[in-house]
């Protein structure tokens, strides 16, 4: 059998939310019957670079359903703003979208977090498929029902957890992909590794250029160990009572990178960082080993992907940090490893600490 004539893999989320991820190639005829057949409108909120991939699926899916609208938004970033999903729900209510119509988000994380939340809040929720053209959108933004956009103050700071009705992981969507969008992604790939599933490490240190090319069976392994790792968490802990918390490996700090560089930075580039940080903080103020800190900077390393941050910055990501949903009575949490797939949250450690850690990282 050739590397890309896999059989699709069925990935369930149990629990609050109920859903199938489907990890595979050429599933876009697929999306149709993932709407069912209640639906008789579908909004596909879709970015420009993949504006050809929306236009055949409403064509695709104009045979089925009465009507398909397309709703194009900025790239990036730039799409995760209450301005753009105002614009989605202008779309939404002037074609007089009802409970039983639906969105379906076509893009990278941004905008399977944008779609998501559109969805959410439209008719306080109608029914979503996300169909993510990313790495990082396949293994966690679009595949957890975290949905979101960011405010001036800070990243994520306004969104709804909505379970999406399926997932479409079609691994042929990332064949126009760069390869410094599939490194970024390979951040939330190497995360699952570090806190759950260390075969992903094995497979990025025995071979990083096939772990990260989307024609090999190393790949669609690394992926899949990594999705489902966030479906087990997800079916534990939909909400974020604790669990799901540790998803969050290495975000402290990213999502205040993030904001310190106005969203200019790839999600998985600052999480690289803050992975990197955490591990610091693990050695630290935990019991984090030097030979596993040291597996955290080989791992990246392989992957191209930045380990440090510069120096002055402390002061002004320390006063974003205080906004980290995380945070508990103005007390900063940070997810920290007790050695790898051993992760758990570290509280009411010493500004002293948190800055000297960040020493071990400033470049
Ligand atoms: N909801 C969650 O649980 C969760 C989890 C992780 C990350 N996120 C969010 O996801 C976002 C990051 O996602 P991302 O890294 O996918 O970034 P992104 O959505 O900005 O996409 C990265 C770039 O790739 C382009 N692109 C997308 N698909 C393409 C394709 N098939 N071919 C060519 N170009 C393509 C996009 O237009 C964009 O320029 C962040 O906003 C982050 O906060 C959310
Ligand atoms: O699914 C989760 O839970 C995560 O934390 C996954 C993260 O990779 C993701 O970036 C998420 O959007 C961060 O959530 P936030 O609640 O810290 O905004
Ligand atoms: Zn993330």
């Amino acid at each position: 059998m050739s590397e890309k004539a896999d059989a699709p893999t069925d990935i369930r989320v149990t629990g609050d939310a109920d859903y199938t991820i489907t990890v595979g190639r050429g599933l876009q005829g697929r999306v149709a019957d993932a709407l069912g057949d209640r639906v008789a409108k579908v909004l596909i909120v879709h970015t420009p670079t993949v504006g050809r991939l929306a236009d055949e699926l409403r064509q695709s899916l104009q045979q089925r359903f009465g009507q398909v609208l397309l709703a194009e938004v900025p790239d990036a970033e730039a799409a995760k703003r209450v301005e753009v999903a105002a614009f989605c729900w202008q779309i939404m209510g002037q074609a007089d979208f009802t409970r039983t119509d639906a969105v379906v988000g076509l893009g990278g994380g941004a905008v399977t977090d944008l779609a998501g939340f559109v969805a959410a809040t439209w008719l306080r929720g109608v029914r979503l498929v996300q169909v993510p053209t990313t790495v990082l959108g396949m293994v966690d933004a679009a595949v957890g029902g975290k949905t979101g956009i960011n405010t001036a103050e800070g990243k994520n700071l306004v969104g709804a957890f909505y379970a999406p009705h399926a997932v479409l992981c079609d691994l042929d969507l990332l064949e126009t992909l760069p390869k410094n969008e599939i490194l970024a992604g390979f951040a939330e790939v190497v995360k699952a590794g570090f806190i759950a599933e260390p075969e992903i490490l094995d497979i990025v240190e025995a071979d990083p250029d096939r772990a990260t090319d989307p024609a090999t069976p190393e790949f669609r392994r690394a992926v899949e160990l990594a999705i489902a790792v966030k479906a087990r968490v997800v079916s534990e802990d939909f909400r974020e009572g604790g669990l799901r918390e540790i998803l969050n490996y290495g975000h402290t700090l990213g999502h205040a990178i993030e904001h310190a560089e106005r969203y200019q930075w790839r999600h998985g580039v600052a999480v690289a960082i803050g992975m990197m940080y955490a591990a610091e903080l693990g050695r630290m103020a935990g019991s984090l080993s030097d030979e596993a800190v040291e597996r955290h900077r080989r791992v990246l390393t392989l992957l191209g992907l930045p380990l440090s941050y510069p120096a002055g910055r402390w002061p002004g990501l320390l006063a974003t940090m205080q906004r980290d949903k995380k945070a508990r009575a103005g007390m900063l949490r940070f997810i920290v490893l007790d050695d790898i797939a051993k992760p758990r949250v570290l509280a009411g450690v010493d500004d002293s600490v948190l800055q000297f850690a960040y020493q071990e990282i400033a470049s």
